[in-house]
């Protein structure tokens, strides 16, 4: 298990600067995710790491040795730090046991280390198979394993799962988080999925233009997001113009208490869409807003909304089995308090996979 330790990591690619001083500690025998929009500098990023690329400033540290730096530069295969590349990772003409054993020294080639990474993926049996012998999530399997063999320092995931269909790829990460964990493994997962990144990683960096933004539990990015634009890139956000006074945000939705301290004046408030609560309109002094759409998840449904003065917000409802009515008049209440940012533009989210919401959704 090693620390990897990034200071002030710089690396340009003539006019751009793909990475723009990036500190970032990440927890031995953790699995990161690095997390951003296309253009961010991910892959910058991972190509540094694993020492295909020369820093232009900074410096890299694997538990307190230095990998790269002012002068400094060691070149990959001297790292110990494993890629599990995109797809295509695998020798064809090799069976998957010597795709795995393949750069494992000697001791290890005789031991058992190659059935018990096989084990760790779920494989276990599969050696005398050739790649072409499996299906795509299981090639990937595969990958993980021989990344894993050698025990090395560092594993860097660059979107291990990408070409795979979603069903697939939701238990394939499960099961590759479980072998890491079992491993004991230190590992960096690249990713512009922000679903992916909140369901497996055990801290998710966001990465804009070349910068950490917010490096948290998935939990805390998603509850105390660092500004307007992460809360709506990690998850679907209705941001909302308000004025804050003691404590308490006046928006559209009424007067909301404020999570944390913020000062009082113009503010751009968060309220995820489970934060909203839907009841019948008659009777009630409550918000009252007009169903604009709505669109059934099964698990859960959104429903757009119309306030009053034409604010457009967007609840989430888990009962979808009583939908509410195109048209229909509803009473809207927040639950639990918001978070709010002194108000200022918001970037938009360009490029993402799935690009979240910064404005009211409708
Ligand atoms: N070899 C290169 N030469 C010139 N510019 C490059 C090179 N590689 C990357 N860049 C630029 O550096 C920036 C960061 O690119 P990078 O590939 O790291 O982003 P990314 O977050 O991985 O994007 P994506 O999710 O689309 O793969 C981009 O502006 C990109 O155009």
């Amino acid at each position: 298990m090693s620390e990897v330790v990034l200071t002030g990591v710089v690396k340009r690619y003539g006019p751009v600067t793909a990475l723009d001083g990036v500190d970032l500690t990440v927890p031995a025998g953790a699995l990161t995710a690095v997390l951003g929009p296309s253009g961010c500098g991910k892959t910058t990023l991972l190509r540094c790491l694993a020492g295909f690329e020369r820093l232009d400033a900074g410096a890299i540290r694997v538990d307190g040795r230095e990998v790269a730096g002012p002068g400094r530069h060691l070149p990959a295969h001297r790292r110990r730090i494993a890629v599990v590349p995109q797809e295509g990772a695998l020798f064809p003409h090799l069976s998957v046991a010597a795709n795995i054993s393949y750069g494992l020294d000697r001791a290890d080639r005789r031991g058992d280390r190659v059935d018990e990474v096989l084990a760790l993926v779920g494989l276990a049996g599969y050696g005398d198979r050739m790649p072409h012998q499996l299906s795509g999530g299981q090639q990937q399997r595969v990958a993980v394993a021989r990344a894993l063999a050698p025990r090395p320092s560092l594993v860097l995931l660059d979107e291990p799962f990408s070409a795979l269909d979603a069903g697939l790829r939701a238990g394939l990460r499960h099961d590759v988080r479980e072998a890491l964990r079992a491993d004991g493994a230190t590992a960096v997962l690249v990713t512009h999925d922000q679903g992916e990144a909140l369901s497996v990683a055990d801290r998710v960096v966001v990465l804009r233009s070349g910068r950490v933004v917010q490096s948290a539990a998935p939990s805390t990015l998603y509850r105390e997001p660092a500004d307007p634009w992460v809360a709506g890139f990690v998850g679907d956000a209705v941001l909302l113009p308000a004025v804050a006074s003691a404590g308490a945000a006046r928006t559209p939705l009424g007067t909301l208490p404020i999570a944390g301290p913020t000062a009082d004046g113009p503010v751009t408030v968060l309220v995820r869409p489970e934060q909203l609560r839907l009841a019948p309109a008659a009777g009630t002094d409550a918000v009252t807003a007009t169903v604009l759409r709505h669109d059934f998840h099964g698990h859960d449904a959104l429903i757009a909304l119309r306030l009053a003065d034409d604010t457009r917000v967007t609840a989430r409802v888990w009962d979808s089995t009583d939908p509410v009515e195109v048209g229909a008049e509803v009473a809207v209440r927040v639950d639990g308090p918001v978070r709010a940012w002194p108000a200022m533009p918001v970037p938009a989210p360009a490029g993402a996979a799935n690009p979240r919401p910064v404005h009211p959704v409708a």
